[in-house]
């Protein structure tokens, strides 16, 4: 089995978990809260801002030229091709997505799943460590979007197309990630891949924190 199909093996509890929580289920029936799909996108907005800034990150840890050139696709795709996503939620919930999400920011739990993908870039000079902590976003996507689809018929639920996104269009990045955690996973310690199984399993976690989040509609300050 390769390291990172064992990393998937050991996270599928995670999204199973996920999957039951009330953010997805909301997705699920059709009917979540238009105040958590809110609160989703001025987080989600300000999240894959920074996914694609720390991409450049990786790139300057590669010698690669394809590689890199894979990486460019991908912060254009974040930046340009994934809002197509979130202009679904925007017409779920009634309003135009730039006010929508302005006044966002890093909400406590997207705070920290943010940093520890920050934490990891500046810390290994090899980009696997930042890429097990990035791959659960591409990854934990999928799974939800394909779970859902195997068990539901989303004909008439206006959040389709939000979940047909993420079922379609993660495979060939997660293919890339994947091999290049492998390669490394193959000649580094089992200390080391430790330190890779951590960073994808506690991003898994964040994953779910995130949802939970915007259900929550998490604040830094109640006041
Ligand atoms: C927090 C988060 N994780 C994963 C994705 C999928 O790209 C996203 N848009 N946001």
């Amino acid at each position: 089995m390769m390291f990172t199909d064992e990393l998937q093996r050991e996270a599928a509890p995670i999204i199973d978990a996920i999957y039951e929580d009330d953010f997805i289920q909301g997705i699920i029936k059709g009917n979540i809260d238009k105040e958590a799909i809110r609160h989703y996108l001025k987080a989600d907005h300000l999240y894959l801002n920074e996914f694609a800034k720390i991409y450049s990150l990786l790139i300057a840890k590669l010698n690669n030229k394809e590689d890199i050139r894979f990486l460019l696709d991908q912060i254009d795709f974040v930046i340009n091709g994934e809002v197509s996503a979130h202009y679904t939620m925007a017409d779920y919930v009634g309003e135009d997505y730039e006010a929508i999400i302005a006044g966002g920011e890093w909400y406590p739990s997207s705070d920290h799943y943010i940093k520890h993908m920050y934490y990891n870039a500046y810390k290994y000079d090899d980009a696997s460590y930042t890429i097990c902590a990035m791959a659960p976003c591409p990854y934990v996507y999928q799974q939800l979007a394909l779970k859902i689809q195997a068990n539901h018929d989303l004909t008439d639920n206006p959040l389709k197309e939000w979940v047909d996104f993420y079922a379609v269009n993660m495979s060939e990045l997660m293919n890339r990630l994947n091999n290049w955690v492998n390669r490394f996973a193959e000649t580094t310690t089992e200390e080391n891949r430790d330190i890779l199984r951590r960073n994808f399993l506690e991003s898994c976690i964040h994953e779910k924190r995130f949802f939970d989040m915007a259900y929550r509609q998490e604040e830094w300050f109640y006041v």
